[in-house]
């Protein structure tokens, strides 16, 4: 009798993913036949080539575009199945997925069409990709916060399937303090709240993040590190950052990833977990940002582990659940890899 190989990665949430950035270009060109929707490139490879930007609003601008071929419910399933299937076997036991509505919404697609096309993957999830998930529903930071507060009524009045909210899309210019009142609708409706700060932005947002809008976990935030009187109270307080190093370095957050603040982070005791964002727009599932994070800095084992492990405590998951993850983190950290 033969046993089964220790895994080379460790079981770990991912906890900063977009489903409209994961988007692959196959499946761009598929649905642009599907609904008839036409692409400024003549094929996925001519698609594929064209991402290299030159910083968050490039990117943006590029990811907008491509999301025009999602137009139906199933379009958005099959978005949101692709990615379960990819991040399964990266290692991925659990995901937490944004979506933006209002990328949709400016476009016409009804809200029912993005939210059930969503829901009804994610609750296929468990079963077909042994991968739970949770949704949460991002607002954009560069339109209006009494747009977003309407979008926040009508997911509650639908009684959407979301875990909490987020707020994302372009930073500079855009500091947290107009969305308080989304953010205290959420808390008072029993949401979680998360919040993309310190991104491109001053470390100043993170702050706000946290104080303005009770934030309790913070996406990025990687300019903290400029605020060391903020890096210790965010080690205090054990906030979780989901922080994507290789999307930094494909929006020139940072110049390389030797560069990236993550050790430094590490090492002042944060909470941070390593995620993906929009995978294939940056090359990189969350497996290859643990390759390329752990080649970069030559991450041991444990440190791999304790990455693995802060992925599952900065979820939202309940607590029986997180110390059922743990103890699996624990064990593939003691396995021979
Ligand atoms: N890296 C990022 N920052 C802000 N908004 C985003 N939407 C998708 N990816 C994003
Ligand atoms: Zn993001």
């Amino acid at each position: 009798m033969t046993t089964p190989a220790p895994s080379t990665r460790p079981p770990r949430a991912e906890l900063h993913v977009h489903v409209e950035g994961t988007l692959e270009p196959d499946l761009a060109f598929e649905l642009a036949a599907r609904n008839g929707v036409g692409l400024p490139y003549p094929d996925p490879e001519s698609l594929r080539a064209a991402y290299e930007f030159e910083d968050l609003r490039s990117f943006l601008d590029l990811y907008s575009a491509a999301m025009s071929v999602l137009r139906n419910e199933a379009d958005f399933a099959d978005l949101t199945s692709a990615y379960l299937t990819r991040a399964a076997r990266a290692g991925v036991r659990h995901a937490e997925i944004s979506f933006d509505p209002q990328a949709h919404l400016v476009r016409g697609v009804p809200l029912e069409a993005v939210v059930d096309g969503i829901a009804g993957a994610l609750r296929r999830s468990e079963v077909e990709h042994g991968v739970t998930t949770l949704l949460i529903a991002a607002f954009h930071r560069d339109r209006d916060s009494a747009e977003a507060l309407d979008i926040l009524e009508r997911l509650l009045a639908m009684d959407a399937p979301i875990v909490g909210i987020g707020l994302d899309n372009a930073e500079i210019g855009y500091p947290p303090g107009p969305f308080r009142d989304v953010y205290a609708r959420a808390e008072e409706a029993g949401l979680r709240r998360t919040a993309h700060a310190g991104e491109e932005g001053p470390a100043q947002n993170v702050r706000d993040a946290l104080d303005l809008l009770h934030a309790e976990r913070i996406d990025h935030g990687i300019a903290v590190v400029q605020d060391p009187e903020l890096v210790a109270r965010v080690v205090a307080e054990q906030v979780p950052f989901t922080v994507c190093p290789v999307s930094n370095v494909r929006l020139r957050a940072v110049p390389a990833l030797a560069e990236h603040p993550l050790p430094a982070m590490i090492e002042a005791g944060m909470l941070v977990s390593i995620n993906s964002d929009d995978p294939p727009y940056f090359g990189a599932y969350v497996d290859d940002v643990d390759d390329a994070v752990t080649a970069a800095f030559g991450l041991t084992r444990d440190q791999r582990a304790a990455l693995a492990a802060a992925s599952f405590r900065g979820s939202f998951l309940p607590p029986d659940r997180v110390a059922a993850h743990l103890a699996d983190v624990e064990a593939w950290r003691l396995a021979d890899g």
